[in-house]
């Protein structure tokens, strides 16, 4: 029998927006979110806290089994990511914490051992999830399902002035490379590779507003 919860599945490569317009798009339909993202940062960041090496995918399975990964909103409404009991969640969000998760990303016992967290998510009235493989592996059945992109140029732009207004500081030629370079991990990996899942309605989000974006994501659920 199917599952009679809905779910909107956002899938799409690093920087096209998946996290920003999926909270925003939760909070209009009411509905649960799910950044699937944060999981595989949180393993990232328990296994640099740990020392391990991202080659040794035997330690990082492990580590992916005895983290501890909570999620709750703070007094100002903004979701923090708890690791094995700390505040993660700035950590989390660093461009070492993202290349992290895309190298122990790649590692199928990992990925096996997160299904059923992200699943658990799926709870009435909805759930938004947003990720790499939300519509093609951990959600299928999704009745809704999205591909966000925009060029490498544009995500990079918006990167760099999201790091900017955090006070870090980047180049633009290096963040493109990193996003080149996660792309490319993320989308050749043997398990689970980005891709759009069947059915997915594509979204190029070059040159579009948040708000534009988030009227064409919740016109694909209620048209
Ligand atoms: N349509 C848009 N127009 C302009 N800026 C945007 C748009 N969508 C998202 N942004 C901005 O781009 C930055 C990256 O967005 P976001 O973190 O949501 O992307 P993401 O796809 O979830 O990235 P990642 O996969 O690396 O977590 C944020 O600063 C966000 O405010
Ligand atoms: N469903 C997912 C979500 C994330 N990943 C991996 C690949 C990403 O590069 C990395 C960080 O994700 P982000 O927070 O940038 O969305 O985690 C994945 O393989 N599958």
């Amino acid at each position: 029998m199917s599952d009679p919860i809905p779910v909107l599945t956002i899938d799409g490569p690093s920087g096209s927006g998946k996290g920003t317009i999926s909270r925003l798009v939760a909070q209009r339909l009411g509905w649960h979110y799910l950044d699937s993202g944060a999981l595989y940062r949180a393993v990232g960041v328990a296994a640099g806290w740990a020392d391990l090496d991202l080659d040794d995918a035997g330690a990082l399975v492990r580590c992916t089994f005895d983290t501890d990964i909570g999620f709750r909103e703070s007094a100002e409404g903004d979701l923090r990511v708890l690791v094995n009991g700390h505040d993660a969640t700035d950590e989390l969000r660093t461009e070492t914490a993202g290349a992290a998760a895309s190298a122990i990303a790649a590692i199928p016992e990992v990925r096996a051992a997160l299904k059923d967290r992200q699943r658990a998510f799926r709870r009435a009235p909805g759930l938004v999830a947003d990720g790499r493989d939300m519509g093609t592996v951990i959600f299928p059945d999704a009745p809704f399902k999205v591909f966000l992109t925009a060029s490498a140029a544009e995500r990079a732009d918006r990167r760099y002035k999201q790091l900017k207004d955090k006070g870090v500081s980047v180049t633009m030629d290096g963040l493109l490379r990193e996003i080149l370079a996660r792309d490319a991990r993320d989308a050749s990996r043997t398990v689970a590779p980005l891709r759009p899942a069947e059915g997915a309605v594509h979204i190029d989000t070059t040159g579009l507003g948040i708000d534009a974006v988030v009227e064409r994501v919740l016109a694909v659920v209620a048209p």
